[in-house]
């Protein structure tokens, strides 16, 4: 896909979403999101009211202690999360910073459920929160992030010479 069709693609999934509606991945290679990245999480993202949500299964390509979902795993997984409130917000951000408290280790094979909101925005900057939970409720991981919103002109960045 040539800068042109990405940027036209992108463009089209910021069009309002419905609440309940399962939101696009952000593109099809995305780590968090991608459905053709074999290593990635393949995570299906909800509308539910002003907040995104998910069910995460870990598997052994996360593995970090024996068993245990590596860290870094689950920050990928709450930081895309965080990408999909783009969708609510309308246009696109990245992440400046990205905190997460890690509650519980987090299971591998296991069902979590995960949610995110904004909890203020203020000119570019957007204050984001997620956290994930286990089936009975209890809480596993939280994190905080700061987005910066960004022109479409970031991603040339990345785009192939
Ligand atoms: C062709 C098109 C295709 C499009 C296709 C799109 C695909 C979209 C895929 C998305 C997928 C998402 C997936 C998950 C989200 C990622 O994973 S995003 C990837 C990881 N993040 C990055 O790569 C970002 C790397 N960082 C950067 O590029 C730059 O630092 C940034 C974020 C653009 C900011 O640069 P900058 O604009 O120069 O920022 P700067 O002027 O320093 O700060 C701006 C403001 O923020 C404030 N600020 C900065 N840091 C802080 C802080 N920690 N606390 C408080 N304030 C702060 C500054 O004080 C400043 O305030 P003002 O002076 O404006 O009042």
């Amino acid at each position: 896909m040539n800068r042109e069709e990405f940027l036209a693609s992108w463009n089209e999934k910021f069009r309002p979403q419905e609440d309940g509606a399962q939101l696009p991945p952000h593109h099809h290679h995305c780590l968090g999101c991608g459905p053709d990245n074999p290593h990635g999480h393949h995570l299906t993202v909800h509308r539910r009211g002003e907040e995104v949500h998910a069910t995460h299964i870990f598997d052994e390509r996360h593995v970090g202690a024996p068993g245990i979902a590596h860290g870094g795993a689950v920050a990928t997984v709450l930081d895309d999360l965080f990408g999909y409130l783009l969708y609510l917000t309308g246009g696109p951000a990245v992440t400046r910073q990205l905190e997460v408290l890690y509650a519980s280790p987090v299971i591998l094979g296991t069902t979590y459920r995960l949610a995110a909101r904004v909890l203020r925005a203020e000119g570019r900057k957007l204050y984001v929160e997620a956290d994930m939970r286990d089936v009975e409720g209890s809480l596993v991981a939280s994190a905080a992030a700061l987005f910066l919103s960004v022109d479409v002109t970031h991603f040339d960045q990345g785009m192939p010479r």
